[in-house]
């Protein structure tokens, strides 16, 4: 049976006068891995920063697993969502295991006195977090690293070891922000295979990427995001044959486009604009 686990309604956010995200409605539910496209500008971006806390959305909510969310990044992590970014953030001075690590801070319930006291719960609890860590190296194959500088590391590697702190915290959802970028076609291929197994592993995945391919194979559901509304969701076959996604892609107009009654506004106001201005030029020579 399929549980939702994710719902976002009606999320709007507005910078000052833009609104980049406008009036979504998101489902990614249990045992899913859906996918979110859109051109650049689109407001992917914006949507998952509003999924994930890091904005408090102008209106609408997000829920997990039926509770609504605080917009406090960590409470979110600490509900069951983590999240990599477009840009690899690894602490680069520190290990493999220790980057690893640092993601189960949010399950350790030691506090902080137990860890500089190093009293028998911590040692207890340290013990068991470095057999998870191990666990997940295991899994993302980096185990025989573990001891090896992140910034030492291949780029594809660092990605996966982005995936593996993420998994520390031991999620219901994952959200990866363009996992695929820089990599080249034998690393796609692996990453793809990583997040079938992470979804195995009972994980629903929601991925933001820019490579069309990989998210056609990849994903159960797509949605496409154009001036920040969802024009289509679907299965990867229906959003490929949607004309408009190509020509909102391509930057072609389409009837119906998300922003058309805006543009159309604007174009209407500086037509009108431009009329007064010619007719006052018009008026200034006559005389
Ligand atoms: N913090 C911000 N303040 C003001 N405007 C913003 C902010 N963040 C994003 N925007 C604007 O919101 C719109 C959506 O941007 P966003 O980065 O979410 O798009 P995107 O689909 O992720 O793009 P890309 O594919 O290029 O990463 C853009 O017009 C952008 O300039």
């Amino acid at each position: 049976m399929t549980t939702p686990v994710l719902e976002a309604r009606d999320v709007t956010m507005r910078f000052g006068g833009l609104t980049a995200v406008r009036s979504v409605d998101f489902t990614v539910n249990s045992g899913e891995i859906v996918g979110l496209i859109g051109p650049n500008g689109a407001g992917k971006t914006t949507f998952f920063n509003c999924l994930t806390g890091l904005y408090v959305p102008t209106e609408g909510t997000v829920s997990y697993k039926g509770t609504v969310l605080p917009p406090k990044p960590h409470l979110v992590t600490q509900a069951g969502i983590a999240r990599t970014f477009q840009n690899i953030r690894l602490f680069a001075n520190m290990t493999v295991l220790e980057n690893v690590l640092i993601g189960r801070h949010t399950r350790t319930k030691e506090g902080l006195w137990s860890a500089l006291l190093r009293g028998p719960g911590f040692k207890k609890a340290e013990k068991a977090s470095e057999e998870r860590a191990m666990e997940l190296l295991q899994f993302i194959g980096l185990a025989h690293k573990r001891d090896h500088l992140a910034r030492n590391l291949p780029y594809g590697e660092q990605r996966k070891l982005e995936i593996a702190r993420a998994l520390a915290s031991e999620p219901g959802l994952l959200l990866l922000d363009e996992p695929t970028a820089g990599m080249n076609p034998q690393e796609t291929r692996a990453t793809e295979e990583l997040v079938f197994a992470i979804r195995e592993q009972g994980i629903a995945v929601l991925v933001i990427e820019h490579d069309m391919r990989f998210i056609f194979n990849l994903c159960d559901r797509v949605a496409v995001l154009v001036q920040g509304e969802k024009l289509i969701e679907g299965t990867s076959d229906v959003v490929q044959a949607d004309e408009r996604v190509v020509a909102a892609y391509l930057g072609e107009p389409f009837e119906g486009a998300p922003g058309d009654a805006e543009a159309a506004e604007v174009e209407a106001a500086e037509a009108e604009a431009a009329e007064a201005e010619a007719e006052h030029s018009t008026k200034g020579e006559a005389q």
